[in-house]
Order: C-alpha cells, then sequence, then structure tokens
C-alpha cells in the first residue's frame, strides 16, 4: 500500500529499457556454451587459418573471448555489406528528407557505410537516433566526420590507435572499428613475434568500451530497479516499525502497568518490537545509563543481591557479577521473571540493591517505588535512571520518594540525556495510600518521527 506512488515512479525506467532488452544482437561469446561453442571456435578457427596464411600463424587455445567476438565479426561483416550499404543509402535519403544533405565524399561514404554494416551487426537503435539528428544539425555532424576522416588516415599511417575526438560523438561508430582493426593487426603481429605471450594485454583494453556496451545499462538497470524496490520496502518496513515503536512506548508511558502488561501479554512481537527500537534510541546516545549503573555496582562487593525492576534484555546482570533478579513485561532472556513490577516474586526485606534504569513507565510510579521498597532491606540502596527531560521539577521529584521511606545520597544531573539518582532506604512510607505525591508525575519520554 505504502509502496504504490514508488513504485510508479520507477516503472518508466524499465519500460523504457525493455526495447534494449529484447532487441535482436549476436549472442556475446560469454553466453554460447558447450558444442555449440566448441563449433563455432572451430570454424574460427579456420577462417582464421585462412585469413592469416597470408599474414600470421595463428596460435591455437588462445583465443581471448575478444578474439572469438572479433573472429564471429568478420564473416558477418561481409555477408551483411550489401545490407549495410543499402540501410547508409537509406539513411542517406532520410537525411535529405530532414535537412540539408550530408556532405561526404564518395571515399569517405564507402568508409562510414562499412562502418554502419558494422553497425548494423550490433544493431544499435540509439546510434540510429544520433546519427539522424547529426543529419538535422548537419555543421556539427561534417565537422566531426572530417575530424575523425583525418584521424583514421592519420592513424593507418602512423599505425597507431586512432584517438578520439571527445567533441565528436559522430564518429564513434568508425572510431570503434578502426581502433578494433588497428588492435587486431597489432595482435597479430605480437603474435608473430611471440607465439605464448598472451592475446590481450592489459594495455591493449580499450579505454573506450566496444558499441556493446551500451547495453550494458540494460543488463544492469533491472538489477538497479530491484535494488531500488528492495530499499524501499526496507524502507517502509523500517518506517512502519518505527511508528509501531512510537505507539507502544507511548502506551507504556500513558497507561497503568497492568494495561501494558496486558498489551505485550497478547501481542508477545511488540515488545520485541519495542525492544529493537529503544535499543536504537539509546545506541544513539553518548552513555548507555545501565553502563554507569553496572561501573557503581562494581565498586561494591559483589555479593550484594540486585533486583532489576524493568530488566530489558537484562544487560545489568550480564555486565556485574552480583546475583541479579530480573523483572520485566516480557522476556528476552532467560534470566527474567515476567511479571508486573508493581508486585515482584520477592520476599520483604530480601535484596541489597533495587534498581530501574529508565523503567518508571506507567502511570502508577508510586506502586513500584512502594514495591521497591518492601524487598529493600532495611538501609538498602535504591538507584534511579531516568530520562532527564521527563523531570519538570527534581526537587519535587526527589520530595515525593522521600516520603516513600527513602533518603537521597546522591544526584548526577551532569548527562544530557538521563538523570542518576541515589537513595538509601530509611524505612516503610512515610505516607497513607490516598496522599498525593505530585512529584511522582513524570513527563512522558516520546520519540519524534524522524
Ligand atoms: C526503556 S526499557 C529499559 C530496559 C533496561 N532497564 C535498560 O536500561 O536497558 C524499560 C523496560 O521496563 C519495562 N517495564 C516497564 N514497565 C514495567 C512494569 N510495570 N513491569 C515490568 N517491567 C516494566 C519495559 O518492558 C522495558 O523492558
Amino acid at each position: 500500500m505504502f509502496e504504490e506512488p514508488e513504485w510508479a515512479e520507477a516503472a518508466p525506467v524499465a519500460t523504457g529499457l525493455r526495447p534494449v532488452i529484447s532487441r535482436p544482437r549476436p549472442a556475446p561469446p560469454s553466453q554460447i556454451k558447450g558444442p555449440k561453442r566448441r563449433q563455432l571456435l572451430a570454424t574460427l578457427r579456420a577462417l582464421e587459418a585462412a585469413s592469416l596464411s597470408q599474414q600470421a600463424p595463428s596460435l591455437p587455445d588462445s583465443d581471448s573471448e575478444e578474439e572469438v567476438e572479433r573472429k564471429k565479426k568478420q564473416p558477418k561483416r561481409t555477408s551483411f555489406a550489401r545490407a549495410s550499404v543499402e540501410s547508409g543509402d537509406r539513411r542517406k535519403k532520410k537525411c535529405r528528407k530532414q535537412g540539408p544533405p550530408c556532405r561526404d565524399s564518395e571515399g569517405e561514404e564507402v568508409e562510414r557505410k562499412k562502418k554502419v554494416g558494422k553497425r548494423g551487426l550490433v544493431g544499435s537503435d540509439s546510434a540510429e537516433e544520433q546519427r539522424k539528428r547529426k543529419c538535422q544539425n548537419p555543421a556539427q555532424h561534417l565537422n566531426s566526420v572530417d575530424q575523425t576522416d583525418s584521424q583514421i588516415q592519420k592513424s593507418s599511417a602512423t599505425n597507431g590507435p586512432p584517438k578520439s575526438s571527445p567533441e565528436s560523438s559522430c564518429p564513434k561508430p568508425s572510431h570503434t572499428l578502426t581502433r578494433k582493426q588497428w588492435r587486431n593487426r597489432q595482435k597479430n603481429k605480437r603474435r608473430h613475434k611471440n607465439k605464448f605471450r598472451p592475446a590481450q594485454a592489459p594495455d591493449q583494453v580499450p579505454a573506450e568500451a566496444p558499441t556493446e556496451e551500451t547495453e550494458v545499462p540494460s543488463v544492469s538497470k533491472p538489477d538497479s530497479h530491484e535494488a531500488r524496490a528492495e530499499a524501499l520496502r526496507a524502507r517502509m518496513a523500517q518506517r512502519l516499525d518505527g511508528a509501531r515503536f512510537r505507539y507502544l512506548n507511548e502506551q507504556l508511558y500513558s497507561t497503568p502497568s497492568s494495561a501494558a502488561q496486558r498489551l505485550f501479554q497478547e501481542d508477545p512481537e511488540a515488545f520485541l518490537l519495542y525492544h529493537r527500537g529503544f535499543q536504537s534510541q539509546v545506541k544513539k546516545w553518548p552513555l548507555h545509563p545501565v553502563d554507569r549503573i553496572a561501573r557503581d555496582l562494581r565498586h561494591r562487593p559483589a555479593s550484594l543481591v540486585v533486583a532489576d525492576f524493568g530488566c530489558g534484555d537484562c544487560r545489568l546482570a550480564s555486565s556485574i557479577r552480583n546475583p541479579v533478579h530480573c523483572f520485566d513485561l516480557a522476556s528476552l532472556d532467560p534470566r527474567v521473571t515476567v511479571c508486573d513490577m508493581a508486585q515482584v516474586p520477592l520476599e520483604d526485606e530480601s535484596v541489597d540493591v533495587a534498581v530501574f534504569c529508565l523503567s518508571l513507565m506507567g502511570t502508577n510510579i508510586r506502586d513500584f517505588l512502594e514495591e521497591a521498597n518492601r524487598v529493600l532491606k532495611p538501609g538498602g540502596l535504591l538507584k534511579v535512571a531516568e530520562v532527564s527531560s521527563r523531570f519538570e521539577d527534581v526537587r519535587n521529584f526527589l520530595g515525593a520518594v522521600s516520603k516513600l521511606g527513602f533518603k537521597v545520597i546522591s544526584k548526577d544531573l551532569s548527562n544530557s540525556h538521563f538523570f542518576l539518582f541515589d537513595f538509601q532506604k530509611t524505612g516503610p512510607p512515610r505516607v497513607g495510600p490516598k496522599a498525593q505525591l505530585s512529584g511522582l508525575k513524570l513527563q512522558p519520554c516520546l520519540y519524534k518521527r524522524r
């Protein structure tokens, strides 16, 4: 549903490519396999032997891909000669219709026709269109033709590869073919000199790709189209997960813990999703508060019994040597006791340390702190880490916690993301169940949509 607009956007790319893919063209040598390939190679070798008997001896079994391709094209070139001349004529007529005549000299024309014939083998429509365009813009076309033809003459005279002019795009096909011819001639000479030299040295790889390269995008573009679709799908899934995470997070902060418990009982996957979201958020923090708590506890005796209220993935238990009771609404780890931390299955005054790390989430925070007071031994330690933006008035919060039977030992407000508080249990709560403790009303920690 979400993907529709972008799919539609991507569609023309694929449609535009289709004619290129379906255009008939000689299969590249790598696609011809098995006996057919062997047969083809044998024919080509025979042909080459015939043609090279006047030039240089051919080296058996040394055919590079390029060589095979060249050999393949040689006979075709002759068979297509007539067609190419005809197509050249047709093109000439078209040029006359569309604009001023293409002023090729007769020799140039023959040369061009030969080259066009070669291009006819490849069957590049876009090249044909280029030529049409150039016929409409004859000045540019003629300039480039003149330039290239003189280059061809020069190159054949100097026996060096013809250089292409960056401005001239018209003579590209002839330029490609001539370079090829020159390369092949060089190759044959080298073979003649040194039988065992590889057929195609790295420095012989053309700087400019052959005509076939125009078809490369038709192969790679569907891939990139699929990659784009895949990326889009991933992005959409990520957005959906993000939205669900924000919804769950808001539920946890805005409902009593009993409702949160029901939520995760009914949809255990929601718990995983919530935690994935939480983990990715906390990764961006300079310091995970649970690591800071673990560091503090490592300075205390490892014999102290710890209760981790809202333990998540048990990171605290994994970071210290102390025995840790892990409580959460659902389980991400076998060490977790699944329960609402407003009521944990522990004896009264049975633990030394109670930890709430970013877990004072429900609207019944008082219940959690009273439960911690119940299970803590007298003089026991209560550690609380909470997102700093949740506090409207820290003193109010500390005052409310004190009324529940705790004394503030330390407060660390230095971190940009969270506040840390240490309390010591002084005794049972000093206020009755009906007393209002407004300081315990913390702001929900809501994540913004990115
Ligand atoms: C933000 S996560 C923090 C997890 C872990 N303390 C940490 O710092 O990595 C808060 C955790 O508290 C749990 N939690 C919230 N309310 C709870 C409740 N009433 N009982 C048990 N766990 C609760 C949530 O399920 C969640 O796993």
